[in-house]
Order: structure tokens, then C-alpha cells, then sequence
């Protein structure tokens, strides 16, 4: 068969664009190395809808950004995925107002309409936590936070539901074109298709050398993150970011969509693009600039450390468009506001792929909707908690996950939803089973033994394994190094 499209990487921008297309009678294929969707920068990032001023008119990072923000209430009302308003704040320390003037008129350029400049008053109005060194604030009403994989899991799902087709763990290793066809060759088998569009995030330099298509590189930067515990998201209600610099938008402190405290990322250019690894140095430097904002943030409450790799392009700028193999289209370079900005990449890759000869009839039946996972409740007593997890084991109440509170019944729910869930963490992403405080020490067994019981099959574990194997900073490990550090 030769599909109409076939896309590369199931990541936020690969599964906003397969569900766009499946508005139309189109045949559409995402191809997957990994074996879930939302595995690379998707998952690992800010989590921030973003304002949409920090990058100039003159780049398409700056006149998608507003342009995807606009669409996110819509989205989340259809998609469920998790996405809140909380508006954010840009603070300065000094009194020099220049800076986020710059910065206003840079987003009323790109059209926004909810911004302004606020003084220290009115800061500590809307977070009377932060330091009292505050002097003035850009503040964005309409930006927020979200849950990415969430959302790109969702955006796969209704794409799936709709008659997209994904194939997991099926790497593109080579691209052959012939007759205006292109041909992928997979682990999985080879696929056909008119049209290729490259959402492979970081590999995409690699995957368009493949086909033939050259012109640019991605320079990978890595960014350290530290995500604190559950409930500790209340000490503050917005994004807050500080002054940008060459390096990007420096580290933010945010309340995630669970109620977490996430501050982050730092930024180092790096050589290994699969290196997610994080350093207590490096962690520290973002733990001191964020408590410089807010020096109440408390390291006994850090829960665990990540590292998310920016698909930084050579040019700085996304790069979105036809290439010089026909029918082979680039979306790449797709760093930071690329969440904010994917559902306008979607739109404007459906644009392109008609202007390159796709005919786009609608499809009637298309559903935007998304079936939803009703969750339980998740504030149980601790006795409720723990004689539901005594329940006997095929009990759809029986609690799995006791942190998150998560059920057997909620674990079989999430793999019914049109992907194959084959890992431990794709039941985490799904269910958050293994985010809580624990991380997975008391519940990963018991995930693993309710989806063998689900499927008749052990997970792969494989995955898992390799990646625990990527060394983190942890949790004790964090805290003896501040305390060495105290004592130095
Ligand atoms: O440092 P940047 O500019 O890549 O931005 C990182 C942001 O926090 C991502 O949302």
C-alpha cells in the first residue's frame, strides 16, 4: 500500500500533525524508532505554554508561538490532556525596565494582546512568595503549563481513532525515492508513501541525509531539570522566568500541571545526543538560581532530576518546509516554543503538503474527541489506600501505584486507547503509576505483573532497563552533595 503521508518521530509535532490530517481522506503512517510516542525532547522539557515574546517576528519560532498558544483551550477541551492558564511572569531583579520592554514589544509584534509590564507591588500581589528583591515583571496572562506527553499521547490517539496508523519501535534506516514514491526502510518492514514529513526531533539532520535532503545540521543542547514533590507546585501560581540570555530563556520555576515544583533547565551544548544524563554541578547552579527567586524552595522535597535535549538547527530557527527530494519535508530544528507553536506547525505543514500537490478532502467523520480515562479520586486515607492495595490481584479497584493511587482498573484502561502500552513507562506516562514519591520502587514489579495479566506477556523491559542505566542524580545523592557543600 502507499500511503498518503508518512511521518517520522511520534513527537509532539509528528502526532499534531498526523491528527490534523486525519480531517482529511488521507492514508497516514507515523513511523516510530522508539517504542512508545512522546520518548524524546516531548517528554523531557519545560511543560510551558508559552506567551509567545522572547523570539523576534522575523523568525517562525516568534509567529508560530501565539499562533499555537491560541489553540490550546480548544485542544484541551477536546483532548483532555491537561493544560491551565496560570499566566506568567518575567522578573527582573534591577530597575532597568529596558529589557522587558524590548520584550513587550517584541510579543505585541508577534500579536499578543495580554501582556504588560507590572511593578514589585503587584508582583507579590500575584506570588507572595518570591523574593523580595523583585523589582518589575512582564506578565502574560494566557500562558500556562501542560502536560506534553500527555498531550502528544493524546493528539495519538484521536489521530489512531481517526485511521492514522503508528508504528512503534520501527526505525527508518534507509530512504530510497522512486517514480515520486519514497520508499522507508524499517526494522518493521519497508513503508510507502507520497509524502515524508521529518519530525525526528533531535536525529532529523540524520534522517533528511538519508533521503538525500542536506542544508542542515542539529548542534544538541542539553538542559538539567529538578522536579520536587508532589503538592510542591503551590509555592507559586505562575511560570515565572527570568532575564533570556544568548543561551535561551534561562532557568524558570513553575508549578506543573500535577501539582509538582519544576525548575529548570540550565543549557550546555553537547556532542552525545542520547546523553540524558544529569550532574549534581550542574543541578546545583539551577537550585541556586531558582532559590534566588524563591528562597523558600526546599531540597529535601526533590523528587528526581531529568535532562531534555534540544533539537537545536544550525540556522537557531525551526525549519519547516519542502527539501530538495520531492515529496520530502522538513520540520525540524523544533527547540523551545516548539510545544507552544506545534499546533500551528501541524496547520502549516498541512499547508505546505497541499501546496506540494496532497489533495485534501474532508473527511466527515472525523471526531476531534478523545475517549477520556476517568481517574479515581487521589486523596484516599492512608487506610483506604492500603486495603485497597490488598485486594486480590485481577481487581480492577486493587491499588497498584500507592503514592499516585493508582488502580489496576486505570492501568487496563490507559492500554485500551488504540497504542500498544509495552513499557513500564508507558503506563507511568499514561496513569503517572511510579511518579510519585517512591518512583517506582514499591510498584514497578506490580505494574509489570498487572500487564502481563492484562496482555498474557511480560513487558519489555528492555527499554526500561537501558535507560535506568543513564546515570541521574538522585534523590539522597542531591542532598549529601548541598550538604557537602554547606560543609566545604
Ligand atoms: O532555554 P530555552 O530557550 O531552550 O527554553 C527552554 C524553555 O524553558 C522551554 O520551554
Amino acid at each position: 500500500m502507499v500511503h498518503d503521508v508518512a511521518i517520522i518521530g511520534a513527537g509532539i509535532i509528528g502526532t499534531s500533525l498526523a491528527r490534523e490530517l486525519t480531517r482529511y481522506k488521507l492514508k497516514v503512517v507515523i513511523l516510530e524508532k522508539l517504542p512508545d510516542v512522546a520518548m524524546g525532547a516531548t517528554k523531557a522539557n519545560s511543560a510551558i505554554v508559552h506567551g509567545g515574546y522572547a523570539e523576534g517576528h522575523e523568525t517562525l519560532k516568534g509567529r508560530l508561538c501565539f499562533e499555537g498558544r491560541r489553540r490550546f483551550r480548544e485542544l484541551e477541551d477536546e483532548l483532555k490532556f491537561g493544560f491551565s492558564e496560570t499566566g506568567s511572569l518575567l522578573v527582573s531583579l534591577d530597575d532597568d525596565l529596558e529589557p522587558l520592554e524590548r520584550l513587550l514589544e517584541s510579543g505585541i509584534r508577534n500579536g499578543l494582546d495580554d501582556l504588560s509590564i507590572i511593578g514589585s507591588e503587584e508582583i507579590r500581589k500575584l506570588e507572595p512568595n518570591i523574593t523580595q528583591e523583585v523589582k518589575n515583571a512582564l506578565l502574560c496572562k494566557g500562558a500556562g503549563i501542560c502536560s506534553p506527553y500527555g498531550m502528544a499521547i493524546a493528539m495519538a490517539e484521536n489521530a489512531v481513532e481517526n485511521g492514522a496508523e503508528i508504528v512503534l519501535s520501527a526505525e527508518v534506516t534507509g530512504i530510497e525515492s522512486e517514480n515520486e514514491i519514497l520508499n522507508l526502510v524499517t526494522d518493521k518492514g519497508d513503508f510507502q508513501a507520497s509524502f515524508v514529513i521529518n519530525c525526528a526531533g533531535v536525529n532529523s539532520d540524520k534522517v533528511a541525509r538519508m533521503a538525500g535532503a542536506d542544508g542542515f545540521e542539529i548542534l544538541p543542547r542539553s538542559g538539567e531539570y529538578l522536579l520536587f514533590a508532589k503538592g510542591t507546585g503551590k509555592l507559586l501560581d505562575h511560570v515565572v522566568f527570568q532575564l533570556p540570555t544568548a543561551m535561551g530563556k534561562g532557568v524558570l520555576v513553575t508549578p506543573t500541571i500535577h501539582g509538582n515544583l519544576l525548575i529548570g533547565p540550565d543549557a550546555s551544548e553537547i556532542d552525545d545526543r542520547e546523553d540524558t544524563s544529569t550532574h549534581a554541578e550542574r543541578l546545583e547552579n539551577v537550585y541556586n538560581q531558582a532559590k534566588k527567586l524563591y528562597p523558600d524552595i526546599d531540597g529535601e522535597t526533590f523528587l528526581r532530576s531529568f535532562t531534555g535535549i534540544r533539537a537545536r538547527s544550525s540556522t537557531g530557527d525551526f525549519l519547516i518546509g519542502p527539501s530538495n527530494i520531492k515529496g520530502f519535508i522538513n520540520a525540524a530544528g523544533i527547540q523551545s516554543p516548539g510545544l507552544t507553536a506545534s499546533p500551528a506547525i501541524a496547520r502549516m505543514l498541512v499547508g505546505i503538503l497541499e501546496k506540494e500537490g496532497l489533495k485534501l478532502e474532508p473527511e466527515n467523520s472525523f471526531n476531534p474527541f478523545r475517549k477520556v480515562v476517568e481517574y479515581s479520586p487521589k486523596d484516599l486515607p492512608y487506610r483506604e489506600v492500603d486495603r485497597l492495595s490488598k485486594l486480590p490481584a485481577g481487581s480492577r479497584e486493587r491499588i497498584v501505584c500507592r503514592c499516585e493511587q493508582v488502580t489496576e482498573g486505570e492501568i487496563a484502561d490507559s492500554m485500551e486507547r488504540g497504542i500498544a502500552v509495552t513499557t513500564v513507562d508507558g503506563i507511568k506516562r499514561r496513569t503517572r503509576a511510579a511518579m510519585g514519591w517512591c518512583q517506582g520502587a514499591f510498584c514497578r514489579a506490580r505494574i509489570a505483573e498487572t500487564m502481563e495479566r492484562l496482555t498474557g506477556e511480560l513487558p519489555d523491559g528492555s527499554y526500561d532497563i537501558e535507560r535506568s542505566g543513564v546515570s541521574r542524580v538522585g534523590k539522597h545523592d542531591f542532598l549529601d552533595f548541598l550538604k557537602a557543600r554547606k560543609e566545604e
